[in-house]
């Protein structure tokens, strides 16, 4: 759920003004466009072993096996961030639909999209490429049409195709029911009381958002990027893709290819859950990168606290003189500044919150 990579850009970041869908499509591009104009850091190492957790564990009966899978997700939470979920319960049926319908709504004319150009921060629905600055104030656009949605506790969503709103109505419930168990998890693995994340953030209204990126192949990729390194808003972020690898996650320094296999769901950590446990999970670093060959979408669902909950660090896991290493914010107002106040090679929102 890319955010801290916009910028106050004197262009509207929100702008939409190429459906890049149909740039790669109408033209022979051999060239990236210049205001496309990215410089990728080194390209990532061969992808190392990323936890893999089976959620089935986590709600098991057996308390040997639970007890287990608690403390390979706080392991992972702690030590990679991000982890392989797999037996999460979601239908493969509903996985595919949620691709169909994303795949027709990148599909409509640009005219047609066009409409949900957002105008602030604040829209529910947005649709774009993204214009980022970097510090030196250069404002570029990723390679990337998005479509971001909030989906909880309102539910926003274009009218075509027919088919979103459905579908996208049952895959983000099923979401939202996977992120509080682990949210529990965790919290059991903390030493937490387990229902404690649940009140003091208000789950119950959590602010939920989706959003569904479409790269399509680009003819230089080392010249653009999907999305520059950022981390996400949110608790829990879910991420599935189509099959094509370019999700790339910051480990010990180093760059690393993320795959996962089919009908698992990538998890990270996101920054409310590293300044709620005062650092014990970590919010890490990510990137999507492009190919030539072959279009890529991901699908990405930001579970997050309820907009209203100000998230800081729990009472229980300050440090031993009792200082926190966050400042507290809104959620509301966490996820709105990201969009507008931190800039790519810059200091990020949830580096610009620790004291
Ligand atoms: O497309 C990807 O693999 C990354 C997407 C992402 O990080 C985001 O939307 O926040
Ligand atoms: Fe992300």
């Amino acid at each position: 759920m890319a955010s801290s990579v916009a910028a106050a850009c004197e262009r509207n970041p929100f702008e939409f003004e190429t459906s890049l869908k149909d740039l790669a499509n109408s033209s022979n591009l051999k060239a990236v466009p210049s205001k496309f104009n990215f410089i990728n850091q080194p390209t990532a190492l061969t992808s190392d072993a990323l936890p893999i957790i089976d959620f089935s564990a986590l709600t098991a009966d057996d308390t040997d096996r639970r007890s287990k899978a608690i403390h390979d997700l706080s392991k992972a939470c702690q030590e990679w961030g991000f982890f392989i979920l797999v037996n999460h319960g979601i239908p493969e049926e509903l996985m595919n639909a949620t691709f169909t319908a994303t795949r027709e709504f990148f599909s409509l004319p640009a005219a047609e999209k066009k409409q949900y150009e957002a105008k602030t921060a604040s829209d529910p629905i947005k649709c774009g490429n993204f214009n980022v600055a970097n510090t030196s104030n250069q404002v570029f656009t990723l390679w990337r049409d998005y479509l971001k949605l909030y989906v909880h506790p309102e539910f926003h969503c274009p009218h075509k195709p027919q088919l979103l709103r459905e579908v996208l109505l049952e895959y983000s419930e099923r979401c939202r029911k996977l992120a509080r168990t682990l949210v529990e998890a965790v919290s059991d693995a903390l030493e937490l009381e387990r229902n404690c994340v649940d009140e003091a953030l208000k789950l119950d209204s959590s602010f939920q958002m989706f959003a569904a990126n479409f790269y399509p192949p680009c003819p230089e990729p080392d010249q653009a990027i999907g999305i520059p390194p950022h981390t996400d808003p949110g608790l829990f972020t879910f991420l599935i893709h189509n099959g094509v690898a370019g999700l790339q996650i910051e480990h010990n320094g180093h760059w690393f290819n993320a795959n996962s296999p089919r009908n698992a769901i990538l998890v990270n950590a996101a920054d409310q859950l590293e300044i709620f446990t005062n650092g014990r999970c970590k919010s890490v670093k990510h990137r999507a990168v492009v190919n030539n060959e072959k279009e890529r979408i991901s699908i990405v669902v930001a579970n997050g606290p309820s907009g209203e909950a100000v998230v800081g660090p729990t009472s229980s896991l300050l440090r031993k003189d009792g200082r926190p290493f966050y400042r507290s914010m809104k959620y509301v107002e966490y996820v709105e500044s990201q969009l507008t106040k931190s800039r790519v090679d810059g200091k990020s929102l949830l580096e610009q919150q620790m004291i």
